[in-house]
């Protein structure tokens, strides 16, 4: 009998163990809420004083503070670290409010992120203000941007589409009214286009009207057709529609005018026209140019979009532009432009310098974790914004046929918009299934 129940234990042990390796692997979030949550929670209560003050994060308290709470002298009193104020479970870590004492300062928690990292046994430290005196330290207990998966109640609204995930656990979101214009950078097969796919499946869903730009022939934003307003996939087209862009934008300031505002937003619901966001897939595509004669036209249209990068945002046009590499030696006006699109995701690029391109200008910090993104993991990006502040983040993997499949069931949102009926995308083109083995060779007879 004492050996069955030895053996059922064993058993027991054993499936639990199993079952926990199994939940490491295939469920974080159920491994980290059994057991990882709890143990760096104990870690962080029973570790916080020592390595905060190891880490030198810690304050020699006043005088008077000393004399009333021991009446003792101050050079007898223990350094104090931040008062904590709050630790918070979160399904991807642990958020732990901090009240910080005279004497440090956020950039003083930001700068020991990695020593905290290894201390607590954790994926990732980033440090927020939350409020001046306070800042939150938000651990990262696993690898969130392994198997990107976004929490439900992200979805997209006003406006504001759920992209990626940041390696804090946060959603990342893109926010057309905070941040107007937008590039996203990197290399071949960095997950530029997968960014971008999770983009349109959000801004299909919204009442906004989309424009595609797609000089590669359209291969990218084809399948997108069905809630498209209108796609160009030649420089020649794309200078035509960007033209129109032109006009209605200033149609719109009229407008804006006419009701004495300044901005789309001010103007009465029924009299509001449908923002627009503009997507233009491989920017390099409108500067490249074969023949001289072809350079006043080229040179046309690039300072047409850079017009619209400077004004268009008040009347609810928006620019998502994505390409490989966007420096000067695109030719004329192109720093004019990257300096209009101020929202910033950099993939994984092929040099120092193309990094710089992207992020050097807005969060020269960020520029040196896009030199690290490894290739194996494509879809990882960082983005900047230009507070200075940037994250690492990555998409959730989709399919092309996913997107699309969005885009034809919002399709009814697709809004009546005359000025772009010459460009209105003719339709999908379908393409034939390959065969999956050669077309078999047939032996002709031989005839004498
Ligand atoms: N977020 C992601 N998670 C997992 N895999 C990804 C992610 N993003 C991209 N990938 C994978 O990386 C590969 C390249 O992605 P994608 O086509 O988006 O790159 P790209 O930068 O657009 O490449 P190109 O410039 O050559 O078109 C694809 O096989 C894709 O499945």
């Amino acid at each position: 009998m004492t050996d069955l129940v030895t053996y059922v234990e064993l058993a027991g042990a054993a499936a639990g163990a199993g079952g926990l390796g199994y939940a490491k692997a295939r469920a974080p979030r159920v491994y980290w809420s059994l057991v990882g949550m709890p143990v760096t929670w104990g870690r962080f209560t029973w570790n916080y004083n020592s390595t905060m003050d190891v880490c030198g994060l810690t304050v020699q308290p006043s005088g008077f503070r000393a004399f009333v709470k021991r009446n003792v002298a101050r050079s007898e009193v223990r350094p104090v670290p931040p008062k904590i104020r709050r630790v918070r479970p979160t399904s991807t870590g642990l958020r732990i409010t901090l009240r910080l004492p005279a004497g440090l300062e956020p950039a003083d928690i930001a700068a020991s992120t990695e020593r905290l990292r290894h201390a607590f046994g954790v994926r990732s430290v980033t440090v927020m203000e939350t409020k001046p005196g306070y800042v939150e330290l938000r651990m990262t207990g696993w690898d969130v941007l392994n198997r990107v998966k976004l929490p439900r109640k992200a979805r997209p609204r006003d406006l504001v589409v759920p992209v990626a995930l940041r390696e804090d656990g946060t959603v990342f979101e893109r926010d057309y009214r905070k941040v107007p214009h937008a590039l996203t950078l990197g290399a071949n097969q960095s997950g530029k286009s997968m960014y971008q796919r999770n983009l349109i499946k959000g801004l299909a869903q919204l009442p906004v009207a989309l424009v595609g730009i797609d000089c590669k022939r359209g291969v990218e934003q084809n399948r997108y057709a069905s809630r498209l307003s209108a796609l160009v996939t030649s420089p020649d087209d794309a200078g035509k529609l960007i033209d129109a862009l032109v006009m209605e934008m200033e149609e719109r300031f009229d407008l804006l005018a006419l009701y004495g505002v300044s901005d789309l937003w001010e103007l009465p619901d029924q009299v509001r026209p449908v923002p627009l966001v503009v997507l233009v897939d491989e920017i390099a595509e409108l500067f490249f140019v074969t023949s001289k004669k072809d350079e006043p036209a080229r040179d046309k249209t690039v300072m047409q979009l850079v017009r619209l990068g400077q004004m268009a945002r008040a009347v609810g046009i928006y620019l998502e532009v994505c390409g490989q590499r966007f420096g000067s030696d695109l030719g004329r006006g192109a720093t004019a432009l990257r300096a209009q699109l101020t929202g910033r995701v950099v993939h994984r690029v092929n040099d120092k310098q193309t990094a710089d391109m992207g992020l050097g200008d807005i969060a020269p910090d960020a520029v040196t974790a896009v030199t690290t993104i490894a290739p194996d993991r494509p879809g990882i990006a960082v983005a900047g914004d230009t507070t200075g502040g940037w994250s690492r983040i990555r998409t959730p993997e989709i399919t092309p046929d996913e997107a699309a499949a969005t885009c034809r069931e919002f399709a009814h949102l697709v809004p009546e918009l005359p000025f772009l009926a010459p460009f209105r995308p003719v339709g999908q083109i379908t393409v034939p299934p390959m065969p999956t083995t050669p077309p078999m060779v047939r032996p002709r007879p031989v005839t004498d």
